[in-house]
């Protein structure tokens, strides 16, 4: 019951701070329309009593009582909705936010992977649409409220053992209530399979994948899979229905006994004496509503209670992924002098048990260019998350100039950080925006964000688009534009180029999308941006990628195997070594033909396996 007070505080709450006349005006029509339908049965009791006596005047001037009530009860309802109907939208708007808020505004992403937190997260977004009828449900209780109180007054002026006919209100209510934790249930057990359809849903409607799909023949396969697990999902949630709607129908059956009883004690006591013909009339007709009332009551509560329970648990859901606050805040340093120090660094991801990084020792010289290199799923994209400040290290620690990162706030550091991830977004907006996002204050700022795509080897991108900076992108407007995979990582580069002094830089795997030459150039870029700042605050450069020519210019060579660094120096080092990089390097160079002294001069993706494209075949020299 503290849920839903606190539910219906919040939801009054914001309505009276978005707009007090209108949440005045809802209430008081809804409360003047509720209160007019038991005095609409009082008056037609009246005039029954006045025609049974012959009182034409009286009886003329209750009928006329009757028909105003009626049209106050059929009407204002209305209007208060056209009060209300804007605030409620609010409250919805506000519940969205919290949850998008919850969802992205928090330092890390660890919540991300707990599969109940992606559950309760599911379940949430399907609940807030139910939040426009939020404000609506509680106007409706405090004019129901009043509608009982008249209800009761006037069921005891026929006889005070009608007072107990509301009594017959409590079964149906504690129904709905069980009923409603039925359906909760229900829908935490669906929460799963409809998490994972609505991914195959996306999968098997979103146009890029269209191509890949029909290749590899996954279509009826897709579609066979979404439909098993959407038949799941809504058999569990039918078997809920079921309970719920068997729980509340007994409560109901419970409250038609207490009707039927009033009804008879009216009855009697007309029959004896006691109550007028028109008092008779009056039961009837209260009765019924009496009906409604509860019935209307069952509703209310539940919704009320199914959006206090959404709102308590979005509030577990935040307690769940508030982190404690550090022991101890530093600001980021505002330059690097020794650089990022790795000791000892473990981690192993939410809700699984197999380390992904272990015992990482490692130090990255400030003003370095360090390349990590590894085959898939050896680990080098988490270890640029936890650099990120994205995850936490499970053990060991991560030393920004001999600071401790996890006393420096993460959100501060990551504004020191600039990076272009290999999930990247495509942001459909205009270019100017899904670039300059890369350093907001900076957004509106053509010429840095000219710059950016310029040191992200991206400008090349512009000239091709009708408008330039200004156009439109993305296939979800009509005159956007929509661009090659290529394209659209080089605009996550450009937002990733838009900090000019950031402490790290991170690229992870940039050539996904990119040709080779690109590849290498933004690489260079990467590399001389990383030099002029490198000088000047000590920035390092991480860099990811399977292409060994271009990585072999870093200053240092990070190798990991199965989360562990197996080898570190340069290349000249690693290549002297004769160990597993220099293995590979020699295949990819012997594979690919690329020339040792120019490292721009070759082409594979993939490392190892030979099977990509490259620029020079063997054999062509
Ligand atoms: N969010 C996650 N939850 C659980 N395990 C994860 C998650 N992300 C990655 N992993 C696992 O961690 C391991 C390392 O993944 P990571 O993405 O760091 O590898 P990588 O070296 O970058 O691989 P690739 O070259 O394919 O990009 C993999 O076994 C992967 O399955």
């Amino acid at each position: 019951m503290n849920e839903v007070s606190r539910t219906v505080r919040r939801l009054v709450g914001g309505a009276w701070r978005a707009d007090r006349g209108k949440t005045v005006t809802a209430f008081a029509l809804v409360l003047a329309g509720a209160a007019s339908a038991p005095l609409l049965a009082a008056c037609l009791g009246a005039m029954t009593d006045d025609l049974l006596a012959g009182r034409s005047g009286a009886a003329a001037l209750a009928g006329a009582g009757v028909a105003v009530f009626a049209v106050v009860s059929l009407t204002f309802g209305h209007f208060a909705h056209v009060a209300y109907f804007e605030l409620s939208e609010l409250a919805e708007i506000d519940f969205d936010l919290r949850l998008a808020a919850l969802s992205n505004g928090t330092p890390r992403t660890a919540h991300h992977d707990r599969p109940e937190h992606a559950d309760t997260f599911t379940v949430l977004q399907r609940e807030s649409r139910r939040f426009h009828t939020g404000l609506g449900a509680v106007v409706s209780a405090a004019g129901l409220a009043i509608a009982m109180a008249c209800t009761a007054i006037l069921l005891a002026g026929v006889s005070a053992l009608l007072l107990l006919l509301p009594l017959a209100v409590l079964p149906p209510l504690v129904a709905g209530r069980l009923a409603d934790r039925a359906m909760d249930r229900a829908r935490q057990d669906s929460a799963e399979p409809t998490r994972i359809a609505l991914n195959l849903f996306r999968l098997a409607t979103t146009a890029r994948h269209g191509g890949e799909l029909r290749v590899s023949a996954l279509g009826p396969e897709l579609r066979e899979r979404h439909a098993r697990l959407w038949g799941t999902a809504t058999r569990r949630l039918w078997r809920g229905q079921l309970t719920a709607t068997v729980i509340r129908a007994a409560g109901l059956v419970t409250f038609a006994a207490g009707y039927t009883g009033a009804v008879l004690v009216a009855v009697r006591s007309a029959v004896s004496g006691g109550a007028s013909p028109g008092g008779v009339v009056l039961v009837v007709v209260l009765a019924v509503q009496v009906n409604q009332q509860v019935t209307t009551a069952v509703r209310l509560m539940q919704d009320l209670h199914r959006m206090a329970t959404a709102h308590r648990r979005l509030d577990d859901l935040a307690a769940a992924v508030a982190e404690p606050p550090a022991a101890a805040r530093h600001d980021p340093p505002d330059r690097l002098d020794r650089g990022i120090t790795l000791e000892d660094v473990s981690f192993t991801y939410p809700g699984t048990t197999r380390p992904v990084l272990t015992d990482v020792r490692l130090t990255l010289p400030a003003g370095a260019t360090v390349a990590v290199v590894g085959e898939n799923g050896a680990g080098k994209s988490t270890l640029v998350k936890l650099l990120c400040g994205l995850y936490r290290p499970t053990g060991g620690r991560i030393l920004l100039d001999g600071v401790d990162q996890r006393e420096v706030a993460p959100d501060q550091w990551r504004l020191r950080v600039s990076a272009g991830f290999q999930d990247f977004v495509r942001y459909e907006l205009t270019l100017r925006q899904a670039v300059g996002l890369g350093d907001l204050p900076r957004i509106t700022e053509d010429a840095v964000v000219a710059a950016a795509l310029e040191r992200a080897a991206a400008s090349d991108v512009v000239p091709r688009l009708p408008h330039g900076l200004c156009t439109q992108l993305g296939r979800s407007y009509a005159d956007g534009a929509e661009l090659s995979g290529g394209q659209w990582q080089k605009l996550a580069l450009g937002r990733a180029f838009m900090r000019e002094a950031p402490l790290l830089l991170v690229l992870d795997e940039p050539g996904s999308a990119l040709d080779p030459e690109a590849e290498h150039t933004v690489f260079e870029r990467y590399a001389a941006q990383a030099r002029r700042i490198g000088r000047s605050v000590g920035a390092i450069t991480v860099f990811v990628s399977h292409r060994l020519s271009t990585v072999r210019t870093a200053d240092v060579i990070v190798v990991l195997d199965e989360g562990r660094v197996t080898e570190i120096g340069d290349h000249a080092t690693l290549m002297a070594a004769g160990r597993t990089y220099a293995g590979l390097f020699t295949m990819q160079s012997s594979a690919y033909a690329f020339d040792d002294r120019h490292p721009a001069n070759e082409a594979p993706t993939q490392p190892i396996a030979g099977s990509g494209p490259g620029r020079r075949k063997p054999g062509q020299g």
